[in-house]
């Protein structure tokens, strides 16, 4: 950056810098002779320490704009590929050929890029200039040879930058594995496990084989590009030595002083360090291109426009509406899973069914049946390969995931937030984020009726002073959920974490809570399930049976199978 800067002050400065170069030059041979005039030539010595003290100044003060152009550029960069982020379908989100395009995306930097581009064009005319000095002065096949042997560098260094960018770009895979493993063996959670079962060598050997294998195709192609610039470079360097000692060796009826000839001299030198400089950056750049591509091919990846963006809402795109509780229809839902660029993988077939508005529904089935699957797609996270799932509404039918229609859910994997304890739950209703009681009401509801702490501090011993259990964070995720008030309301698996007697108590307040509501709960608990109006049995993806606990049993199918299994287990 500061070089940049420095570049401009410079070029343009040269041409009188190379004046008052040959000025002092002159005055020096003219030394002693009854013409010479050494007022001029202290003049010219303090103009050249004026010029080099200018140049110093200005250098050092623009690097304070720099700095600036690269906060502004790297914030505006990150801002766009967040906001992109938020605005991707949730399927783009987990796929991993999109989360490399955004990680390649992120070494994509504006304002390196204007800088780069600035000292380019600096540069680029200050050689231009020399060129033209020194054609002027008589040389100009040795100007111009220079300048052309300059393009033809830089048209092989472009090539080879970006060569190199889309070699980097296809150990993606690679370098995602060897970052995911680096993950677990610094990260505070794997930390565990990985000591019990005594993983951190085999983990660590994988990683390493990861990163060697990703370094090493990098190493091969960097060695590549550095084989085809050196005859380049070399047969460059020659050259430029053969024209300063054709300058030495030579005369031209436009050099007749010694100033002429030291100016000169300087052209010669300046350009022939001023052309591999702008080779190197015209390579920089077209690496840098590359990341460019990265990054408009992530911000150009396809909207969500085929469901609803959960985001307007909070944006205030739309008004939200208090409508009451919605109903759910779904008409032979089909949804598959990408699991290579060839493979998918049915993770639900052909369900169909309805739920009236207000009714509470539980979905069980083994693991793997596509229950979280389901989930996602009724609250409109996912859009079906096939069929539609409908929210049945005061106003009419829409498309799941309509923003007007408020929706909380606690899923497996729910967020720990490393905010107050008031925040962690007031995001269900950010309007309540200073209404004490409604948040106490919304942790009791959730089993949270005392807790160590007071409201406002922060939670998470990453910022705050305390950290809670497994069991009272899934409680937090909950009472998120119940201080959304009345919506649509899903609970996946939302007792894993919690002891058999908070289990009981968080079903029974589940059910009061969503007293009125539409709402879901996903379990493998069947004792809970059976409390639900309707229970929905999946089966590898297909629904197999639905109906009351009393139906299911007497149908002696998957359900009863399943239950029975469960109380021998209690028994
Ligand atoms: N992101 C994903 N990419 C590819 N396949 C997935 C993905 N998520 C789930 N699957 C597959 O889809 C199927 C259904 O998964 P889902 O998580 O819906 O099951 P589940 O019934 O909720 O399981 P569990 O009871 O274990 O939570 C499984 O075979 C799983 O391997």
């Amino acid at each position: 950056m500061q070089k940049a800067s420095l570049d401009t002050v410079t070029m343009l400065m040269l041409p009188l810098r190379l004046y008052l170069i040959k000025l002092v030059m002159d005055r020096i041979q003219q030394w002693g002779q009854p013409t010479s005039d050494r007022e001029s030539l202290f003049l010219a010595c303090a103009g050249l320490a004026l010029l080099m003290t200018a140049a110093a100044f200005i250098g050092s003060s623009s690097l304070l704009k720099h700095t600036r152009i690269y906060e502004i550029g790297t914030l505006l960069k990150e801002r766009l590929i967040v906001e992109k982020t938020a605005s991707l379908p949730l399927r783009a989100v987990e796929t991993p050929s999109v989360q490399d395009v955004r990680r390649r995306a992120l070494l994509y930097a504006p304002d390196a890029v204007c800088l780069e581009g600035m000292s380019l064009l600096i540069q680029s005319m200050q050689a231009i200039l020399l060129t033209g000095l020194i054609c002027w002065m008589g040389y100009w096949p040795l100007a111009v040879g220079l300048l052309l042997l300059g393009c033809g560098q830089s048209w092989l260094y472009a090539a080879i930058g970006s060569r190199l960018e889309r070699t980097q770009t296809k150990q993606a895979t690679s370098l995602r594995l060897a970052d995911h493993l680096h993950q677990l063996l610094i990260a505070e959670v794997p930390a565990k496990e990985i000591r019990i079962f005594g993983l951190h060598s085999l983990l660590q050997q994988r990683w390493l084989d990861y990163s060697r294998d990703a370094g090493k195709q990098n190493e091969q192609a960097v060695a590549r590009s550095e084989r085809q610039k050196l005859l380049p470079e070399l047969s460059f360097s020659l050259i430029s030595g053969i024209a300063i000692l054709l300058i030495i060796l030579s005369s031209s009826t436009n050099i007749s002083t010694a100033g002429d000839y030291v100016v000169l001299f300087q052209c010669v030198t300046l350009l022939a360090g001023a052309i591999p400089s702008v080779v190197k950056q015209v390579g920089s750049l077209s690496q840098m291109a590359v990341h460019c591509e990265n990054f408009k091919a992530y911000i150009q990846h396809p909207d969500d426009r085929t469901t609803y963006n959960h985001n307007q809402q909070q944006r205030g795109n739309i008004p939200e509406q208090a409508s009451g509780p919605i109903g759910l229809r779904t008409e032979q839902l089909t949804f598959r899973y990408n699991v290579s660029p060839t493979d998918r993988l049915a993770a639900l077939d052909d369900i169909s069914f309805e739920m009236e508005r207000g009714t509470k529904i539980a979905i069980v089935g083994e693991n793997g049946s596509g229950k979280s699957t389901l989930v996602k797609l009724l609250l409109g996270l996912y859009r079906p390969d096939a069929g539609e799932v409908h929210w049945l509404t005061k106003e009419g039918n829409v498309q799941a995931g309509h923003p007007t229609y408020r929706t909380a859910a606690v899923f497996q994997d729910f967020n720990r937030y490393q905010m107050r304890l008031r925040d962690n739950v007031a995001i269900g209703d950010v309007m309540k984020v200073t209404d004490d009681a409604a948040i106490t009401e919304a942790l009791a509801k959730a089993g949270l009726r005392e807790w160590h702490t007071s409201l406002d501090d922060t939670i998470g011993t990453a910022f705050g002073r305390f950290d809670l259990s497994g069991g009272q964070w899934q409680k937090v995720a909950a009472a998120r959920a119940y201080m959304r008030g009345d919506c649509f309301l899903v609970f996946d698996e939302p007792t894993s974490a919690l002891d058999p007697q908070a289990e009981r108590e968080a079903f029974a307040d589940f059910l009061r809570a969503a007293e009125g509501q539409t709402a879901i709960l996903v379990t493998h608990r069947l004792g809970a399930a059976k409390l639900a109006d309707t229970i929905l049995v999946l089966k590898d993806g297909r629904l197999v049976e639905q109906g009351t606990h009393a139906q299911l049993m007497t149908a002696h199918g998957e359900y009863e199978r399943l239950y029975r299994l469960q109380a021998a287990w209690y028994v």
